[in-house]
């Protein structure tokens, strides 16, 4: 069959295939978006493919030192190609800011709570814990602003799924450890989350807290299947937090943050570059009348220029790619 042959109102799709990562998080993510394709299309058959990435295999080093956001998409991506799958469900931090050649980021869904998370089992705060107290992340935006906020902290590395994560804090191996609240969330752990971090200074990473979805470019179809579960305010916000990643360059390997906010035609955009010691730190807040992902961009690059301007560059470990 062919797309361009097919009359304007296009028919109801009769089997799609969910492509998602297997850990917990993940898997509840594919079954909401599962759920809500057969709430749209109730004659179609949505079943969820469950794969392993390089990015949850490797765990005994920094993401950032394994190369970064692209090892949690790729092989998802792969059973796109090969058609196994139609569509790959990610946690839209995860996806990288450039998509691959032929490969589009088709549907951004309504975002849960972006802000960051505190939990321990003994501590009510960051401001609780006592000198030396051992707060775990892999993130290094996060690790940045406490070891500027709190230098009397050690942090130190913290990797795996949320279930591993929350095991290794319960065992005792952090005081403290920091998470994106939206996952604790989805899995019904809100009730460990002892502190929600604020925005400022905790910002956090582009796209945190939204879900992405991802397709083939050549199967529009399925974008426009796909097109009613687009959340329009998510999705302006997180095309000006991706702009901004993009044009600083996109990695995990500099602490990055950037957040904003659509409400009634006005979009708020907060975004830092810093030192992973938290030493030097470029910030730049923006705010525009915003009604396009054209109009988010633009005041995405806006904020990109103006944190260049202040020196971003110099913080970015040059791309040796
Ligand atoms: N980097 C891993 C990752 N990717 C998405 C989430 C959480 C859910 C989300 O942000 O949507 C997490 C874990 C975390 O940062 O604690």
């Amino acid at each position: 069959m062919n797309s361009s042959s097919t009359s304007a109102t296009l028919e109801a799709p009769k089997r799609l295939v969910i492509a998602s990562r297997e850990s917990r998080l993940a898997m509840w993510q594919a079954e909401h978006v599962q759920a809500c394709l057969k709430k749209l299309y109730p004659g179609c058959d949505v079943q969820i493919l469950g794969m392993t990435t390089r990015g949850d295999q490797i765990l005994d080093r920094a993401l950032s030192k394994v190369g970064g956001k692209g090892l949690f998409v790729k092989e998802l991506e792969t059973a796109l190609e090969d058609g196994r799958a139609d569509l790959a469900v990610h946690s839209l931090k995860d996806v990288p800011m450039v998509m691959p050649e032929g490969f589009d980021l088709a549907c951004v869904m309504a975002r849960e709570d972006a802000r960051d998370a505190f939990v321990s089992n003994d501590y009510a705060s960051l401001e609780d814990l006592p000198k030396g107290a051992i707060v775990g992340t892999s993130s290094l935006r996060r690790e940045s602003v406490l070891r500027a906020k709190f230098p009397h902290l050690e942090i130190q590395a913290l990797r795996g799924n949320l279930d591993t994560r929350m095991s290794k804090l319960d065992r005792g191996e952090y005081q403290a450890i920091i998470l994106a609240a939206a996952g604790l969330k989805r899995l019904g752990l809100a009730s460990r989350i002892r502190a929600y971090l604020p925005y400022d200074p905790y910002t956090p990473a582009a796209g945190q807290g939204a879900l992405g979805i991802e397709t083939l470019s050549k199967h529009p179809n399925i974008k426009q299947w796909l097109a009613p579960l687009n959340d329009l305010p998510t999705l302006y916000a997180v095309s000006a937090e991706r702009m901004v990643s993009r044009q600083l360059g996109g990695s995990c390997e500099v602490p990055l943050a950037a957040y904003a906010l659509w409400d009634q035609g006005q979009m708020q955009i907060r975004s830092f570059v810093a030192s992973v010691d938290g030493k030097a730190i470029c910030l730049a807040n923006g705010n525009a009348k915003v009604q396009s992902v054209d109009d988010a961009e633009a005041l995405g690059l806006a904020v990109a220029k103006d944190l260049l301007a202040q020196g971003a560059a110099d913080l970015i470990p040059k791309i040796t790619k």
